[in-house]
């Protein structure tokens, strides 16, 4: 039984309808996320694809009595992938193998790169307007992947396509708790650049914590830049990060739905198609966005940082550059 309190504030409490697709539903992202936006309020269509095992998450999660109705599809009844995507808000994508020990992300891109490519084909032609969340690794490379087909199918909408680099926040705000003993709550990393290795760069210097010694800020910037290679090592061949992933892409994803429903002040680091070093030859970068009904409202600049940020900067650009062109190059030279 509900108590009086809380079926008022049950009944008051105002749903608004959005779409969210996961491509990749069954993987080791795919359900714990799938999970997550299940719980989430503003989801009230939760659809679910995977090549398999996306009905079983699918059936699993609808016993949850929230808001939203959940179905999974496969390819191998009807269209399957067509049906999960059409006229969505918003598309998730963790499809695609993970790492193993040893390997870089980039080694990655033999495989994901044409997962990543076929699957945004099928979102221009069901859900041109869908903002579109890129897990699939290499991040730095697919994301410039789904912008160069959206292109070529006449549906790229740059406010609308984002990298998911949350992952990297949320370790910076842990890592920097465990090193200064404080709540990680309440922790706030900027982090900038890309998602692989030296490409992600954590602005200490604009923290609360700016005059750490630079023995314990060098540790602790190499820890946020590796995190992914410490869970890679743990799991030891079982894949890469996926519960904290989860996380992060649902969390995400909130703030992306936050944004659509003219929340205010909403700003998350993603990797988007960005002006900051466009001149540079780069044309996606990390760094704080503002959320809104359109996707990306507005793209903050890095800000004051230190000559010892700056250096990271610059290496991260070089990288960051052959990534970026070798994704575009995927699709423009096929
Ligand atoms: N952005 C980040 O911070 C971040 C963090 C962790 C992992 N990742 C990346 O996410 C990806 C997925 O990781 P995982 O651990 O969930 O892997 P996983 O192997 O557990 O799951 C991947 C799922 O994708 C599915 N899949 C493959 N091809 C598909 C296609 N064409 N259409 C639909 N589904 C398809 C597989 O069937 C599988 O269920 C990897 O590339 C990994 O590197 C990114
Ligand atoms: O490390 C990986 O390969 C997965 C992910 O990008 C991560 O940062 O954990």
């Amino acid at each position: 039984m509900f108590s009086r309190v809380a079926r008022r504030a049950f009944s008051t409490t105002k749903f608004n309808p959005y779409k969210v697709t996961v491509l990749g539903a069954g993987g080791g992202i795919g359900q714990p996320l799938s999970l997550l936006l299940k719980l989430n309020h503003k989801v009230t269509d939760l659809r679910l694809y995977d090549l398999r095992g996306a009905k079983g998450v699918a059936t699993d999660l609808s016993h949850i009595p929230t808001n939203s109705v959940v179905r999974g599809f496969t390819p191998d009844e009807g269209d399957g992938l067509k049906e999960a995507l059409k006229d969505t808000d918003v598309v998730l994508i963790p499809a695609g193998v993970p790492r193993k020990p040893g390997m870089t992300r980039d080694d990655l891109f033999s495989i994901n790169a044409g997962i990543v490519r076929d699957l945004a084909a099928a979102i221009a032609e069901n859900a041109p307007n869908a903002a579109v969340l890129v897990i699939s690794n290499p991040v730095n490379s697919t994301v410039p992947i789904v912008a160069e087909v959206l292109k070529s199918k006449g549906v790229y909408n740059p406010k609308k396509l984002f990298g998911v680099t949350t992952l990297d926040v949320i370790r910076a705000s842990r890592f920097i708790s465990e090193v200064e003993g404080t709540n990680p709550t309440t922790e706030k990393v900027t982090v900038v650049g890309g998602h692989s290795g030296i490409t992600i760069i954590p602005l200490i210097s604009q923290t609360k914590h700016k005059l750490m010694d630079k023995e314990k800020r060098e540790a602790l910037i190499h820890r946020i830049q590796f995190g992914g290679d410490e869970v890679v090592k743990a799991k030891n061949g079982a894949g890469s990060a996926t519960l904290s992933m989860a996380q992060a892409g649902a969390k995400f994803a909130n703030s992306v739905l936050a944004g659509f429903e003219g929340e205010r002040d909403v700003i998350e680091p993603t990797f988007v198609d960005s002006p900051l070093y466009k001149s540079e030859g780069i044309d996606f970068f990390a760094s704080p966005v503002q959320l809104g009904p359109r996707g990306v409202e507005k793209i903050f600049p890095i800000g004051e940082i230190t000559a010892e940020e700056e250096e990271m900067l610059a290496k991260c650009k070089e990288t960051l550059k052959k990534n970026i062109e070798k994704g575009e190059k995927f699709v423009t030279q096929a």
